[in-house]
């Protein structure tokens, strides 16, 4: 890498929730920001070393997983080889409804329901389900790469009239009239994103927005990334995969799946785990994963992290 800023990618234009996040996370570090046009490049970017970080949503508290990010760590024909997880950033997500300057001159209250085609990324529309089917029923949704790019496409637009559903950041970046604020369905809407590093690159090794390593306790949570697969015809696979984590006291956070894309109805399996740093248990990881590598037909280590829901309770 040429120059000795760090290199973080997230997915882009300029003005996504992932910029935010990727921003806020590396807030403290002479960072470079730089936008992809998909998570899978972002992920190739860490990969090939031609970025340190990338910074890419896990999951939704009100819409769930997001699926895309999951298919990229099933890494099914092994492109991610080098890459980690290594951090967590909360990102309180605020939706807005955008639309070309000057469209509704008096605003909402002057709305008189000519939108007739909304752009958004496919993870929003879960998060904006109550606005969408009270207000804008059976109007066309077109699926785009990311919220932003949503915006740029709305500030383009010229022949019909069209919505953009976005951050408040991409109004402002686009020049766009917010028609509707905070349209999310709940209020304590937050998306979980990963800060991934490639292992090889040593300076991504120990955080720069972070003081203390994972293995520093006191009040600190970590939390590991597994994927595994198991034998489906073997009665009990998943069952004695899983009961290896409470057998070396690690607490199941969340479960996950995706199509293992091997044979219809087969899966990987992404299981959390947490745990609070001690003495005693500074080997848990390693002997989960010994014992699963016997246990399971394949199993990957994403890596550990401090949890930043505890450390954000305990501030
Ligand atoms: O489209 C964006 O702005 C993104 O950064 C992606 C993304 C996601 O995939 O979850 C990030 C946060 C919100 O949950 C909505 C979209």
């Amino acid at each position: 890498m040429s120059n000795n800023r760090l290199k973080v990618v997230f997915l882009g234009p300029l003005a996504s929730f992932s910029h935010q996040a990727a921003a806020e996370s590396f807030k403290n570090t002479d960072a470079e920001l730089i936008p992809h046009v998909s998570f899978a490049d972002a992920f190739s970017a860490v990969q090939d070393q031609t970025a340190d970080f990338a910074v890419i949503p896990f999951e939704n508290s009100t819409n769930g997983s997001v699926v895309q990010t999951l298919d990229l760590l099933a890494d099914r024909t092994s492109l991610y080889t080098d890459v980690k997880v290594c951090g967590e950033y909360y990102l309180t997500v605020h939706h807005c409804l955008l639309v070309r300057k000057g469209t509704y001159p008096s605003g909402w209250s002057g709305y008189d329901g000519s939108i007739t085609k909304l752009y958004t990324h496919p993870q929003a529309w879960g998060q904006c389900e109550n606005v969408l089917s009270t207000h804008f029923k059976g109007i066309e949704r077109q699926d785009v790469s990311s919220t932003s790019k949503a915006a740029e496409i709305v500030a383009k637009e010229t022949g019909e009239k069209a919505g953009a559903i976005a951050s408040k950041f991409a109004a402002e970046h686009h020049g766009l009239d917010i028609l509707m604020e905070n349209i999310e369905d709940r209020a304590d809407n937050t998306t979980r994103f990963l800060i991934l590093r490639n292992t090889r690159v040593e300076r991504t090794g120990s955080l720069a927005f972070e003081k203390r390593s994972p293995m520093d306790s006191t009040g600190i949570t970590n939390k590991t990334l597994i994927s595994f697969a198991v034998d489906h015809a073997s009665p009990g696979a998943l069952a004695n995969a899983l009961l290896i984590f409470k057998a070396h006291g690690l607490n199941l956070t969340s479960i996950n799946t995706r199509p293992s894309l091997k044979r219809a109805w087969q899966y990987v399996f992404f299981v959390e785990c947490g745990q609070a740093p001690s003495k005693e248990n500074k080997e848990a990881v390693l002997q989960v994963l010994d014992d699963l590598r016997r246990a399971t037909e394949s199993c990957r280590d994403w890596g550990t992290w401090k949890d930043q829901l505890c450390v954000r309770a305990a501030s």
